[in-house]
């Protein structure tokens, strides 16, 4: 199932922050949405989700041909779109394994066998480890992996994720990335909104970035801009 979002115009109610974005995730590819801080990577992650704010002002977000823009989120989930929040967003109260079993799922997976807490458990031995333990009380490395846990129990088509990254130890962030590869491997489709990206080429084949007008201003391989890193001196400034 493919995600087609054309010339999508996305803003608050004290501004408007995308202004033309246009980004395809074929099925069971990797894509990377690259940008500065706070050129609304986090912004159109929401608006595919349907999350409000923001609000969608113009143009389409289509999933396997199905129009599901403006689509309320329980809606966004049923058609097999999960996201990992920035920020991991685990219920804090909750155990580890009640964080995986609270979730609505769908029945059938696309990609292989429908996930299972066990095979969560599996997927990150860390987490087996702390079943019972209270979700507050995990480290930021392990809320991670049960925020990826949550939305992989939802059975997703397609996997969204908002800077997974984000204030990971480097250990860490190898578990993560090795983790995040094997999904690939695995047919899953993914989206992958980074600040990191190092992180970013190694998972994704195709990137997206988007600039400070809030446009996709440039599309390509994660191989033509290891061979050439220009665009990422133009736009991200690294
Ligand atoms: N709830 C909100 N109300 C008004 N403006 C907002 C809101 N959330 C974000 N913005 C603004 O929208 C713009 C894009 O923010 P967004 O979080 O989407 O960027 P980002 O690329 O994800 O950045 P970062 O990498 O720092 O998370 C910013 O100017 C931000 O201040």
């Amino acid at each position: 199932m493919t995600l087609e979002v054309s010339d999508l115009h996305v803003g608050y109610a004290t501004a408007a922050v995308l202004h033309g974005v246009d980004l395809t995730v074929g099925d069971g590819q990797s894509v990377a949405l690259l940008g500065r801080n706070g050129m609304g990577k986090t912004t159109l992650v929401r608006s595919i989700c349907g999350l409000r704010p923001p609000t969608v002002a113009r143009g389409s977000i289509v999933f396997g041909g199905e129009d599901i823009t403006r689509k309320a989120p329980f809606q966004i989930s049923r058609v097999g779109i999960a996201l990992v929040p920035q920020g991991r967003r685990v219920f804090g109260s909750l155990t580890t394994t009640e964080n995986l079993t609270v979730v609505p799922r769908r029945r059938a997976a696309s990609a292989g066998e429908p996930w299972t807490v066990e095979r969560v458990f599996e997927f990150f031995p860390r987490l087996a480890d702390r079943s019972k333990q209270m979700a507050r009380s995990l480290s930021g490395g392990e809320q991670q992996m049960l925020a990826i846990g949550r939305a992989l129990m939802t059975n997703p088509r397609l996997l969204i994720m908002d800077e997974p990254s984000e204030g990971l130890a480097p250990a860490i962030l190898d578990i993560i990335q090795d983790r995040l590869a094997e999904l690939r491997s695995s047919g899953l489709s993914i989206l992958l909104a980074e600040q990191n990206v190092d992180l970013a080429l190694d998972i994704a084949e195709h990137v997206v970035i988007i600039d400070d007008t809030g446009r996709s201003t440039w599309t390509g391989t994660a191989a033509q801009l290891r061979a050439d890193t220009s665009p990422l001196e133009q736009y991200l400034g690294i």
